[in-house]
């Protein structure tokens, strides 16, 4: 599974950066439960704020969109990652002693403000499609590692973040975006995209918004 025909082409492109984002060390430790408890929260409080943010971006998506079935995509997407995603995030800081009110009033760092408004820029300089480029690696990134740590299933304190990525919900979202990347790409540059003259752009945009999923996992090391 690969979650559509364009993704697994830009993620071919991003080269060695996809992997520095997937096989990140923040991420071994999650697998392997050796990461340290404050570096998850401090990341967790992060991806809150990063996560309201992302919503903001898949709302100017549906600004952006030229059909009601994209719009429609973007804001379902939207929903879930306000709704459902971040229903992770309020438990596990809840049983942790962070309430509602100290999500809302934690400080972004540099790495999290420099992911969240390069895509939001993404969105608001180019069209859809540049837009998504740089969304996708989120969504269809935490879908991948998720789907991978759960078949391993090692012995870590973490499994609830691994069954949330890697449960049938998330892979469903992953497959819709999948599907709506497809969609979009062709109805924009045609049936053999990678001839466009936009292609590189697009292929860039998801890169760099890769390079970014790496950077916040290092942040997320450094509490
Ligand atoms: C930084 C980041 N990237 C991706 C995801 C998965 N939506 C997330 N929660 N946080």
């Amino acid at each position: 599974m690969s979650y559509g025909r364009i993704f697994p082409l830009w993620r071919a492109a991003a080269g060695p950066h996809w992997d520095a984002y997937v096989d990140h060390a923040f991420v071994r430790g999650i697998a392997d439960g050796s990461l340290p408890r404050a570096a998850f929260l401090h990341y967790l409080v992060q991806d809150y704020l990063f996560l309201v943010q992302f919503a903001r971006a898949w709302s100017l998506a549906v600004t952006k969109a030229e059909t009601m079935e994209e719009m429609r995509h973007c804001a379902a997407t939207a929903q879930a990652l306000l709704e459902d995603e971040l229903a992770l995030h309020r438990g596990i800081c809840a049983e942790a002693g962070i309430d509602a009110r100290m999500l809302d009033a934690a400080e972004e760092r540099p790495a999290n403000i420099a992911y969240t408004r390069y895509v939001l820029d993404a969105g608001h300089a180019g069209d859809f499609a540049e837009l998504l480029a740089a969304l996708v690696p989120c969504v269809l990134g935490y879908g991948e590692i998720g789907r991978r740590l759960c078949t391993e299933r090692r012995d870590t304190p973490y499994r609830d973040w691994i069954e949330t990525y890697g449960g049938a919900d998330y892979q469903a979202l992953c497959d819709k975006v999948g599907a709506l990347l497809d969609g979009a790409v062709t109805r924009r540059l045609g049936r053999v995209p990678q001839d466009a003259p936009r292609w590189p752009v697009l292929c860039g945009r998801f890169t760099t918004a890769t390079r970014l999923e790496a950077g916040f996992w290092q942040m997320g090391l450094e509490p």
